[in-house]
């Protein structure tokens, strides 16, 4: 896979170097944050992204909150922290990764005493935890997986879930990547994923440096490869999972779910359980981000609609718990209801 990982901390200078996925596959170009508005911006307009990306970089954003404070006052770097930690949270409403990885930064700091560069010290500390762990959550996610997929494995999968999304691995693609591994015959329809095609850009690039056969396929094309072709599973990554299991993924998900369903595809939700929001009661309660009219209108700068067209650009959308068939998470498969086997895997015995 790529030596180039989606976020990395530079402890020469405490900055946080991201690979700027805007531009990939073509350009490989980094961009350096110094501060916690940087990180937002970055957050903000998809120089990094992908749920659990984005969540450890908002992390490593409190990191430099605390190390742009030059005060000696520990106070001072609470409360700078304490209104990054809001900036950030408001750069992607969807995502609850975002938020999660927050308010982890949030209760270490919390119960943390000494002096500010014992504080900075710490939440640092967290920020790279939040990271490693991510790679190995995906790990186990994609193990857990092995165990309900079968040896011949042809795929559809939506957007890009992959090391580009996480900081490293990948999720719903880091199942396909451990199928692979373990010597299953795997081959993967990718859906393009307008508006932004995360798919025909990131993971097209990610494949084709595993060296897994694909093809990428037009979004509106996943009813006609079901129903020419055999498809096995429609793997998807989330953005957040209500705790009746409705699950928030990239625009055009549920369509897919709905196409599954009526060709009896199984449908997998590849989810850290850091993705689980288990305060909110269903689908209905996850914020919708909606993005600029431009993403539609234009592709790569270049007007494709008249001029003046209006747009509705939902980022995501939810896809009901009865179209799922199973949420696949790092402490274990659950399967419906989902009211039950998701808390179990949020609160492990
Ligand atoms: C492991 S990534 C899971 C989701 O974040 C992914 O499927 C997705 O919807 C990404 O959306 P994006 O708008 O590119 O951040």
């Amino acid at each position: 896979m790529s030596s180039y990982r989606t976020l990395q901390w530079d402890d020469r200078t405490n900055t946080l170097v991201l690979l700027d996925q805007r531009f990939l596959p073509h350009r490989i170009q980094f961009v350096t944050c110094g501060d916690e508005q940087q990180t937002a911006e970055a957050i903000r307009n998809m120089t990094i992204r992908g749920a659990p990306a984005i969540g450890a970089a908002a992390a490593f954003g409190l990191a430099l909150a605390a190390f742009r404070c030059t005060s000696s006052n520990p106070q001072e770097i609470r409360e700078r922290i304490e209104n990054a930690a809001r900036q950030l949270a408001s750069a992607r409403p969807t995502a609850v990764n975002l938020q999660w990885a927050l308010t982890r930064v949030l209760n270490k700091l919390a119960t943390a005493e000494g002096n500010p560069e014992d504080l900075r010290k710490l939440i640092l500390e967290e920020a790279i935890q939040i990271a490693e762990e991510d790679v190995q959550i995906n790990k186990k996610i994609g193990l857990n997986a092995l165990q309900i997929l079968p040896e011949e494995i042809n795929f559809i999968h939506h957007c890009n879930t992959g090391a580009l999304a996480t900081v490293d691995y990948g999720t719903a693609l880091g199942i396909i990547r451990t199928a692979h591994e373990h010597g299953r015959k795997v081959f993967v329809f990718v859906d393009e994923t307008r508006p932004r095609l995360q798919g025909a850009k990131l993971t097209a690039w990610e494949l084709q440096q595993l060296g897994i056969p694909f093809k990428v396929i037009v979004d509106g094309a996943s009813g006609f490869v079901m129903k020419r072709f055999r498809i096995d599973a429609v793997v998807v990554g989330c953005d957040r999972v209500a705790a009746n299991g409705d699950t928030a993924n990239k625009i055009g998900t549920y369509n897919l779910a709905l196409a599954a369903k009526a060709h009896g595809v199984p449908f997998y939700v590849a989810c850290p359980t850091s993705t689980i929001d288990l305060r909110i009661t269903s689908g209905d309660q996850i914020p919708i981000e909606e993005r600029e009219a431009e993403e539609i209108t234009h592709l790569e700068g270049t007007p494709i609609c008249p001029q003046g067209t209006a747009v509705f650009n939902p980022a995501f959308d939810v896809t009901p718990a009865e179209l799922i068939t199973a949420i696949i998470t790092e402490n274990g498969v659950c399967y419906p209801p989902f009211i039950h086997s998701l808390s179990g895997v949020v609160h492990p015995a």
